[in-house]
């Protein structure tokens, strides 16, 4: 059995080739993307996703803006920071970098981002949509993770998958994502009793968990596809700071048949969905801009622009 890893620069850069164009055909009309990302309290993985944002953002020439509130914010006056976001026509998305702190419901701070701006689709409405199949704007990470085994040419109907991590940002919309592709989801988390059990009759194994070397080679069956969805910053023992993912890269290697590497796999295809998703949220803008003010069909009073 062949094994290779799953290049992720190569996958993010064809699509990054392209939103580029479309944001070249936005700006001749006049419209503008513009990405704002709130952070609250301090997290390592965080930082390093908004700086890679920011670098993303510059090659597809979308304007970046970071926001950054100290941990101790209260609800109301994060509420209120978005809501300001919601009625600035010059914002086209919003990003709310997770998690928060535990003082914060994440759930009412998501429902007050316009499902409009909403590029990670993350709006109790938007994320609902995964259930229905429909797929304008998805959790970036879920559906990089997917189109990431898909670069494999597995046949995804009757695959057996296995997902450790049952967040709803990563691990419930990916086994969504699967399920609507045919395929035999297992979700595992914290409970799960052996995870071994499962992981071992997957065919693909995605891990996003947050714990470096979680999933070993033994755990997995000879020649299976590994999505590693991990971002931990750990220290080497020269007291450099380096970033690994939940697999065990080296034993995963000698037994799967695909592996993603961190970094270079679903990283870089996070970041290109991301700006895919922007774009399409500044499209749909635009679109209900025109019907709105030039005396188009009447719009959805939730999809009136704001
Ligand atoms: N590459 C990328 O694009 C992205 C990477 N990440 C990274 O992915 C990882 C996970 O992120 P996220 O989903 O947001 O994290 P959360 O902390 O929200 O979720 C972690 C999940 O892992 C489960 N879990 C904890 N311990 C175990 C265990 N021993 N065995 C099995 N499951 C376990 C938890 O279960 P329970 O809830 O039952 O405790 C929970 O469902 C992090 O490293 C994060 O940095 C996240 C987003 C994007
Ligand atoms: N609302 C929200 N959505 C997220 O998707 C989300 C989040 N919050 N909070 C934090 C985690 C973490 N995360 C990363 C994604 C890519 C890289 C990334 O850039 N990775 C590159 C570069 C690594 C490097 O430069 O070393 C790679 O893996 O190759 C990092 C981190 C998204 N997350």
């Amino acid at each position: 059995m062949p094994h290779s890893n799953i290049n992720g620069r190569e996958v993010a850069d064809k699509l990054l080739e392209q939103i580029r164009k479309d944001v070249v055909a936005l700006k001749k009309e006049n419209w503008f993307p513009k990405l704002v990302s709130i952070k609250v309290g301090q997290n390592d993985s965080v930082d390093l996703y908004i700086r890679n944002q920011k670098r993303n953002a510059e090659k597809v020439d979308i304007e970046f803006v970071e926001r950054h509130y100290p941990a101790d914010i209260s609800l109301e006056e994060v509420t209120a920071a978005i809501m300001h976001l919601n009625v600035d026509p010059s914002v086209t998305g919003i990003i709310l970098q997770r998690p928060v702190p535990e003082h914060i419901p994440i759930k009412a701070l998501q429902e007050t981002i316009h499902p409009m701006k909403d590029v990670e689709g993350m709006h109790p409405r938007s994320i609902g949509n995964i259930v229905y199949g429909d797929l304008m704007l998805g959790p970036c990470t879920a559906v990089a993770s997917v189109e990431l085994l898909k670069s494999t040419g597995l046949k995804l109907e009757g695959l057996e998958a296995c997902v450790i991590g049952h967040s709803e940002i990563v691990g419930k919309p990916i086994a969504f994502l699967l399920m609507a592709e045919g395929a035999t989801v297992t979700v595992c988390h914290h409970m799960t009793r052996e995870v071994t059990v499962h992981s071992r009759r997957a065919d693909a194994v995605f891990v996003a968990v947050g714990k470096a070397g979680l999933l070993t080679g033994d755990m997995i069956k000879p020649g299976a596809v590994v999505i590693d969805i991990g971002i931990n910053v750990i220290e080497t023992e020269d007291g450099k700071s380096k970033v690994v993912g939940d697999a065990d890269y080296e034993s995963c290697l000698k037994t799967a048949g695909w592996i993603t590497p961190v970094p270079g796999g679903v990283g870089p295809v996070t970041l290109a969905t991301l700006m895919r998703n922007t774009v399409t949220a500044a499209q749909r803008l635009q679109e209900h801009y025109h019907l709105h003010f030039r005396g188009g069909a009447p719009v959805e009073r939730q999809y009136r622009p704001i």
